[in-house]
């Protein structure tokens, strides 16, 4: 527990063990604020909304940044202000209360822990995380922290929501990509997991980062990221500050979705920097497929013009490598490129 960053209160210089060696510091951090990343509006309703036109944009999105930015969602601002309250709530509750919830140990279903694998890795990220899984909500909310009081209920609403729009996007990508009708709509996505990222204010941002460069594991995200910015993403060998937009969530490919889709779509590589002044929050919601899962190109994606470009792999093969590699700083799909 004495291991969260967050308990490491007053800290008036960058602990030696969070010193990032000089090839992965970020530097400067203070990049301008990027709005070349796509904005894709669902205009409110969107069950009600124009699929052909945000198809072709989510196509295009996903394949030229991997990540993009969604407005007019149909999540509430209410809603959305309640889950980054609960959460902030959370990481300031009395150490007693997290306790129970602290472990290196990645099996345990709802974690509490700091950094990406603190034992293991030669450094330590500037974050403090709290994941667990949420879907089906009956079969885990009882797990969840009980504190804050309105945890359970708002990020239970709040699940069902983001879990709602990413099989909403899932459907429209597999529409774009021309795949069979409901592709993703089994153990490809039986697994949503919350992650909740804590940054508190870090001494010398220019030493040290939230999480390292990086793509997401599961097939897509969603992240609620608040007005703070921090996020940033690799585009053309650039680092891409993502501006906070109001009621915005950033949507961003994953490896999965990468593999599946046999490189058509990007799972775009980004990082998070640190803040001098300002804790940050931010919450993620990631869509996974069950840990048995076999993970290939699909069929139609693969021909002469296409040769499939990754082996087969069973899941939970691949995310038990991932944790590793991504600390370490290593790609996580090199090992399983075929070559051509
Ligand atoms: O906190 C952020 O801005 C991004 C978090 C992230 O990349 C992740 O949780 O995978
Ligand atoms: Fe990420």
């Amino acid at each position: 527990m004495e291991k969260l960053i967050s308990s490491r209160r007053n800290l008036k210089s960058v602990p030696e063990s969070y010193i990032l060696p000089p090839e992965i510091r970020p530097g400067n951090t203070v990049f301008p604020l990027c709005n070349i990343i796509p904005v894709i509006d669902l205009g409110g309703d969107h069950l009600a909304c124009d699929g052909a036109k945000i198809t072709d944009e989510l196509v295009k999105a996903s394949q030229e940044f991997g990540f993009f930015q969604l407005i007019n969602h149909g999540v509430s601002e209410n809603l959305m202000q309640d889950v980054l309250k609960v959460a902030n709530e959370f990481f300031q509750l009395p150490a007693d209360d997290k306790d129970r919830f602290y472990s290196e140990d990645p099996r345990q279903s709802c974690r509490l822990y700091t950094s990406i694998d603190y034992v293991q890795e030669k450094v330590h990220y500037w974050r403090d995380n709290l994941r667990h899984p949420c879907h089906p909500l009956q079969e885990h909310v009882q797990f969840w922290p009980e504190k804050p009081t309105q945890y359970r209920e708002v990020i239970g609403k709040y699940s069902i929501e983001v879990r709602r729009i990413s099989l909403f996007l899932l459907d429209l990508i597999c529409k774009g990509l021309g795949l069979e009708s409901g592709y993703f709509e089994n153990e490809l996505s039986q697994v949503q997991s919350m992650t909740i990222n804590h940054y508190p204010p870090c001494p010398d941002p220019s030493l040290t980062l939230g999480l390292p460069k990086h793509s997401d594991v599961g097939l897509l995200t969603i992240l609620l990221q608040g007005d703070i910015p921090g996020l940033q993403v690799l585009k053309d060998g650039q680092w891409l500050a993502v501006e906070p937009l109001p009621n915005a969530f950033v949507v961003n490919i994953g490896h999965v979705l990468q593999i599946i889709s046999n490189g058509r779509l990007k799972s775009a590589e980004h990082r998070v920097v640190t803040n001098p002044k300002v804790a940050r929050t931010t919450v993620g919601s990631f869509i996974l497929p069950s840990p048995d899962s076999y993970i290939e190109s699909a069929k139609a994606l693969t021909n002469n013009c296409y040769p499939q470009l990754y082996r087969t792999f069973v899941y939970k093969d691949f995310l038990h490598a991932y944790i590793a590699d991504t600390s370490n700083g290593i790609p996580p799909l090199e090992r399983y490129k075929l070559q051509h």
